[in-house]
């Protein structure tokens, strides 16, 4: 769906230092109210800025380690949607629970060639997700797979369509040289003990085969996909919150109503 929308990084403090300013003076008279939350969360280096950067600035750049946390606000048809970014690192574990707060659907990351970082996802980060909404959908993604995957090498930008060659990852005729230490499967059960976990049942939850990816932030393979299939997933969730917040007001009013034809009848 490209085009439908436009994105405005509101403040993100892993670049330069006049983003870290950005991120701790954002313009509050500019920003526009988000509808509903989303987050990123993951081990350091697994690629949750790369993917995030590839998604709203169609580049794979460089980074430094996120520090704290950066928020990105995309608008998506009539909605504001807004994208934490979180740091990876250990020291700022205890932040992961309160930018999970409130969210719609947390997107958990990993890097396909370290099997650490999905084992992290549970041991570390699955525990963060429970200040997220009762109804918060998850995604399990598993990063940089371009460097184990063929299909992943292929640019998913029109004219950029292109063979990328990871760093010391292929040679240029040769299948990529990383091992994949974490298979898809592997995600997917991971999904299921999410579920379990959560104490959702399965029969009734989303399918671990639409809620599993394997991106590359470097090529740009399936992210699109990921972001967008997750923002019409949350669009449910805008309407109910829409909804809650309408009908107090509406009963208000019809209080209001009541009470004065009463009054009349009385005077
Ligand atoms: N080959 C390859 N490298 C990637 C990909 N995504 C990220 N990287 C590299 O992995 C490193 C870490 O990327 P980041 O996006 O900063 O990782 P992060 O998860 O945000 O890390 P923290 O902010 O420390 O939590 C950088 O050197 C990126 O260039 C990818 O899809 N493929
Ligand atoms: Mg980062």
């Amino acid at each position: 769906m490209k085009g439908k929308f436009d994105i405005d990084v509101v403040a993100d403090s892993t670049i330069t230092k006049r983003r870290v300013q950005r991120a701790t003076m954002p313009d509050y008279a500019k920003m526009k109210k988000p509808d509903v939350k989303l987050v990123i969360l993951g081990d350091m280096n697994v690629g949750k800025t790369s993917l995030l950067h590839r998604y709203t600035e169609r580049k794979f750049k460089d980074t430094i380690s996120t520090v704290g946390g950066a928020f990105f606000l995309k608008q998506w048809g009539p909605y504001n949607i807004s994208i934490w970014d979180t740091a990876g690192r250990e020291q700022f574990h205890g932040l992961g629970s309160l930018y999970c707060r409130g969210a719609a659907a947390v997107i958990l990351t990993y890097d396909v060639t370290n099997w650490q970082s999905l084992a992290e996802l549970e041991d570390r980060f699955l525990s963060l997700t429970d200040t997220a909404n009762s109804d918060c959908i998850f995604a399990i993604v598993g990063n940089k797979a371009d460097l184990t995957d063929p299909r992943a090498l292929v640019e998913e930008e029109g004219e950029e369509e292109k063979e990328v060659v990871p760093q010391l990852s292929s040679s240029p005729t040769g299948p990529p040289k990383f091992r994949k230490q974490v298979l898809r499967e592997d995600a997917m059960a991971f999904y299921s003990r999410i579920l379990r976990y959560k104490l959702l049942d399965e029969a009734t939850s989303l399918p671990a085969e639409s809620m599993c990816f394997e991106t590359s932030a470097k090529t740009g393979y399936n992210v699109d996909l990921l972001f967008e299939t997750l923002f019409n997933m949350v669009l449910p969730s805008i309407l109910k919150k829409e909804s809650q917040s309408c009908s107090p007001t509406v009963d208000l009013e019809e209080c209001r109503e009541v009470k004065r034809t009463k009054a009349g009848c009385c005077t």
